[in-house]
């Protein structure tokens, strides 16, 4: 029996096995690798990994990396599932404490966003609002943000949450991150050479906290987090996989403790952008002027409309101000989109 098959059941893996179990909280099963690493499987699509006793952690930090966050969002669950059939394959050692999350089994099972409440919209405490009383979701994110924390108060040295998502639309800037935020502090430059490092070489400043799961990982345990947008949604076994590399290989590169490459003299600098304004549905004289099928950071000349209700109208300001996430099929009081500018430091 392959090492996969104990820990998972015979012929499956951690994405089949967790897409087997959405509907049901799966058994605790803990299993000590070969090389002496510690695997507990602690629920569906939670899975805690810690390196053998006495084995050196070069790069002295612990990492928290998720996918599935939104259930449609697919290429980053392939790429996790992927590196963790290498782990368990022998094919490298895992060198540093890690909780890696597929965070809405059911949602991945149906193939949807969700299935009754955005689940990043419920961290931070926010799965407790009376609204999301009882659903499959504030449920979940009530399970991850104990799990979370359990494993932060363990490994508390620099702890890094990285949530891979995918947008529902084409952007101009493929790969892009955003950093929660957190009263001042910035990007360190260890994670902004990481984030190159990832193929990802926009970056994107949030203007005040949020409920997503980065911000509960930030503000709550201390992490140096972000939303990692990597591409365009497909469902499972369509994506090209070829596009994701550079973060497979990043993240692999973190998870054996081997040092940063060098970034050379040659680097590309990283796109900073900063939010401005946070669009929401203000319900029903609500109108959106921004297209449905509009990429991510298309950018809108000062002065343009691009929201009204019948109290407000937003414009665009001073300088050009580009549109990310825009979607007006959310409900009363949630995100439409983001507008953004240009950061000049
Ligand atoms: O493409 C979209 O409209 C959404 C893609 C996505 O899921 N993005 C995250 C961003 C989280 C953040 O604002 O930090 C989300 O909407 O939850
Ligand atoms: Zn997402």
């Amino acid at each position: 029996m392959t090492v996969r098959e104990l820990v998972f059941g015979r012929g499956r893996d951690w994405l089949s096995h967790t897409l087997s179990t959405a509907e049901h909280a799966s058994s605790e099963k803990v299993v000590v690798l070969g090389d002496g690493t510690g695997l507990q499987l602690q629920d569906s699509g939670l899975l805690y990994l810690e390196p053998p006793t006495g084995c050196a952690n070069p790069n002295n930090e612990s990492l928290i990396v998720s996918a599935g966050i939104h259930g449609n969002e697919t290429a980053p669950i392939e790429v996790l599932n992927s590196l963790l059939n290498e782990l368990l394959d022998g094919q490298w050692r895992l060198a540093c404490p890690m909780l890696l999350i597929l965070g809405n089994p059911q949602a991945m099972d149906a193939g949807k966003r969700f299935i009754e409440a955005n689940l990043n919209r419920l961290f931070g405490g926010a799965h407790r609002n009376p609204e999301y009383r009882e659903l499959a979701e504030a449920e979940r994110a009530w399970k991850l943000e104990r799990a979370c924390e359990a494993f932060a108060s363990k490994h508390p040295a620099n702890l890094c949450h990285y949530d891979l998502h995918t947008a529902i639309r084409p952007s101009l800037r493929e790969k892009f991150a955003l950093y929660p935020f957190i009263e001042g502090r910035d990007v360190p430059r260890a994670q902004v050479d990481f984030l190159l490092e990832a193929g990802v070489d926009t970056l994107l400043m949030q203007h005040r906290e949020g409920t997503t799961f980065a911000s509960f990982s930030s503000t709550a345990l201390g992490a140096e987090s972000f939303t990692v947008e990597l591409g365009k949604v497909h469902p499972f076994g369509h994506n090209d996989l070829g596009r994701f590399t550079a973060i497979s290989n990043a993240l692999r590169r973190r998870m054996k403790g081997e040092p940063p490459p060098d970034p050379g003299k040659a680097a590309k600098p990283i796109t900073v952008f900063e939010v401005v304004h946070e669009i929401l549905n203000t319900g029903d004289s609500f109108r959106f002027h921004v297209p449905d099928d509009v990429a991510n950071f298309t950018m809108y000349d000062p002065g343009t409309v691009i929201w009204e209700d019948d109290t407000t109208c937003y414009r665009v300001g001073d300088e050009p101000e580009g549109i990310v996430f825009p979607n007006r099929h959310v409900p009363v009081g949630h995100r439409v989109g983001l507008m953004v500018k240009h950061r000049h430091r």
